[in-house]
Parts: C-alpha cells; structure tokens; sequence
C-alpha cells in the first residue's frame, strides 16, 4: 500500500469532529467499524453510557488462554480557538513543503489509535499470527477524565472476560530523537480557595477584606509554585517529579453595566488552581499545608475540591507501573523499539492525567507510549500537528511492539504472581 492511502485514513479520523464538549462519538465509532471490518476483526460497540460508544476489537490469539494486550485510545479531542489556528482543526491540512498533518486530535491522539490498526494491517499482511490475543478500544471521554468511559470498562464483566496483561496507551511528542515512555502520573487536584472579609469603602485602608485575604493565600501558593518551578528549572527534578499549581481563575468584585464597581470591596473572592501531585508525594503533607496556609479559618477562609484523584491505587500503594526486571512488559518494550531502529528514553512520570490511571488503579500495568520523535509538544495547542514521516514511522514501531508483544510465551510464574495483585 503507498503512503498516500494510509495517511488519507488518518486524515479522515482527524476530520471527525470529536471535540468536547459535544464530540460526534457515532461518526467516530463507524470508522473505527469499517477500518475493523476492512482488516477482517470482530468488533462490538459498548455503550456504558448513552451516546457515549466504546469501540471493541478483537484479534484472537493462538493461545486465548494468555493474558492479552490492550492497545488503548481516546476517541474525544479536546476544543480550539478555530480562528487562532493557521489551519482549521478538522481540516487535516497535509502541508507539502513540511509534511505536516495539522488537526486536532494528531497527537492526542488519533495518531495513536490508528497506527494501531495500521500496524495491525501491516502484521495481517505478512502472514503474523498472534499467539496472545490482541485487544483495541477506543473510548470516549478521556479529555474530561474517562468516568462514562475506561472507569466503566475497567468495571465492566466484558473487561473481566478479556483477562488483560499489558496495556499501552497514550504518552507525549518529545522534541529529542528518542521517543518517551511513561509509567505513572500525577495526580490532579482542582482547589478553589474561598475568601470572604469586611466589606467596605474602596477609599479605605482597613485589614481582613476579602482581596487582601485571599491574596495572602495567592502569595504563599505562589511561593510554592516558584520553589517547586525552580526544581525543575535547575535540572534536579523532571516536570512530572513535583507539584504543580497553576491558578486558572479569579472570582471576585461588585458587577455593574460598565464592568465593575470601582469604589467598593467586594465581601467575597475566590481562586482556583490546577495542582497536579506526582505519585511519591505525600498528600498529607499537601493537604495540611492547604488547610493551614493556603486557606486558613483563622483568615475567614475555607476551600473545596473540585477533583481530585487519589495518589494510590486500591492497594493503598502509588499507582505506579514497574519498570525494572518485574515487568517484562516493560523490557519488551525497549527491545522492540530496538528493533525498530528507534530510540526511547528514560521512564518518566506523565504530567497530566490520562486514562491509564484507571488501568494502573486496579492494578494492571499500564505504559503511556505515543511513537512521536522529533516533535514539538503541542497536545491541547494551537496549531497542533505532527509530521507525516513521524507518522509512518510510528505505524513501523507499533508492528514491531505488537509482534513482540504478542509473541511472548509468558512463564508460568509470572501468570502466578500477577494473580496474587
Ligand atoms: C481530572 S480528569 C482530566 C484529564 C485531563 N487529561 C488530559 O488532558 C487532564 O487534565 O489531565
Ligand atoms: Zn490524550
Ligand atoms: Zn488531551
């Protein structure tokens, strides 16, 4: 097959407009049918939540009794300034000088899910037969924290049936020329710190106003951000190794026709913060530091969580896949990437959140792995794209991965001591 026909495939996927918070799910669902049925695979459609399908294909090892690979993918995108973008995002605009496939959705991750199938495509084309059995979803609603989605496959009995070993899903571009692995993640927490205080004349000078006490709590998170920030600035600690804070919203001030009243202090102000906890923190220690220091009832101040995702798995343990000589998932990886005359770095803690926490809860190992090299990180950005030659390129790694994944004859042990989790 020439490029050209499997490029026009992954730019018909990105031409879907699956953006939240209206993603056109069905649209995405029968593509993703017809490339299964195009490649001879049984596919079903879960439907955990109404309007929300799950897509499901199967190819069937020789030996079922294995634990199987689940190739995972998020079928949402998340939305975008259309008039910021050079290219529309749907347009999956192929730029002819660069190579450069512009779409919403090419690196997080459309890419992904279809060089699945292609890879898939590749392998049934030179004759491989799987001995494991080899799953793909492609679920909805990872962009908004996958509770109609993966949180309710994991539950599910049809996920029970397919007695899951491995799973591979999404990681990032990385602007080096080796790819990234990602064997954990933060932990996302959504503050909002609430002030309230003696309203007043704007004229006067008078201690605990709302603003003044919640710019305390602003000065110190701040303080904070900039020690945690300049870990990583001095090179000591990777982004996904400390905590995060990021404010996101103001709230505060006397509404009027023209804005807002100028000579008046409002009697209540709030913030709120994305605070992202890698999985060796300890939360307690944040949690007290929130309580007293960041919105202490001795300066009238409460605060809420929005979110916010427990560090540990159901164990009690950080969710956290292994990735030393426990996990032979993991040194399969490296070698199949070898193998594919590719490079991959160091295992890193991913810095957002992703569907494979749901994975990693229950204690299934779990890697964040999106082939993409040589690219600049533009998931959740304007103008993102990703390079054509990136592209196939990847489609090469993933035959590599699936092949040496689901050719691995697992030792007897290690079936055991995965059933004692
Ligand atoms: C709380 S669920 C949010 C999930 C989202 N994932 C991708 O960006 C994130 O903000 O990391
Ligand atoms: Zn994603
Ligand atoms: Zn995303």
């Amino acid at each position: 097959e020439d490029a050209s026909t499997i490029l026009s495939r992954f730019q018909q996927y990105l031409q879907i407009n699956t953006a939240q918070p209206h993603p056109n799910y069905y649209e995405a669902a029968q593509f993703i049918t017809s490339q299964a049925n195009s490649l001879s695979l049984p596919s079903q459609t879960l439907e955990f939540v109404e309007g929300k399908p799950l897509i499901l294909i199967k190819w069937q090892g020789k030996d079922p009794t294995l634990p199987s690979i689940l190739l995972n993918s998020h079928t949402d995108v998340v939305p975008s300034e259309h008039h910021k973008w050079t290219h529309p995002p749907f347009s999956a605009h192929l730029d002819s000088t660069t190579g450069n496939i512009f779409a919403r959705g090419s690196q997080d991750m459309k890419c992904v899910g279809l060089q699945y199938l292609e890879a898939i495509r590749k392998l049934k084309d030179s004759g491989f037969r799987p001995l494991r059995t080899v799953y793909l979803s492609f679920v909805p609603d990872e962009e908004i924290g996958g509770a109609d989605g993966v949180a309710k496959f994991v539950d599910s009995d049809a996920f029970a049936d397919m007695n899951v070993g491995i799973v591979l899903d999404e990681g990032l571009a990385s602007p080096a020329d080796h790819y990234r692995a990602f064997y954990g993640e933060r932990s996302p927490w959504w503050l909002v710190v609430k002030a309230v205080g003696a309203p007043g004349h704007g004229s006067k000078l008078y201690d605990n106003t709302a603003m003044e006490n919640l710019l305390k709590s602003i000065e110190s998170i701040r303080r904070f951000r900039a020690a945690q920030f300049d870990l990583v600035k001095a090179g000591l600690k990777a982004q996904g190794e400390v905590i995060s804070v990021n404010m996101v919203f103001l709230k505060a001030g006397t509404p009027s026709p023209s804005g807002f009243v100028m000579n008046m202090q409002p009697s209540e102000a709030q913030a709120g913060f994305d605070i992202r906890v890698p999985p060796n923190a300890d939360p307690a220690s944040l949690e007290r530091r929130i309580a007293d220091e960041w919105a202490p009832a001795s300066r009238n101040m409460t605060f809420e969580f929005k979110h916010k995702v427990s560090v540990n798995d159901k164990f009690g343990r950080p969710a956290v896949t292994a990735v030393d000589s426990s996990n032979i998932w993991w040194a399969l990886l490296e070698e199949a990437i070898i193998k594919a005359n590719a490079r991959l770095g160091k295992p890193e803690i991913f810095p957002a959140s992703t569907d494979s926490r749901h994975f990693r809860e229950r204690g299934l190992p779990a890697i964040g792995f999106s082939p993409m090299a040589n690219t600049p990180i533009l998931l959740h950005d304007h103008n993102e794209f990703l390079n054509k030659d990136e592209y196939l390129k990847g489609i090469d790694v993933y035959e590599s991965i699936i092949k040496t994944y689901a050719s691995y004859i697992q030792h007897p042990r290690d079936d055991a001591s995965r059933e004692e989790l």
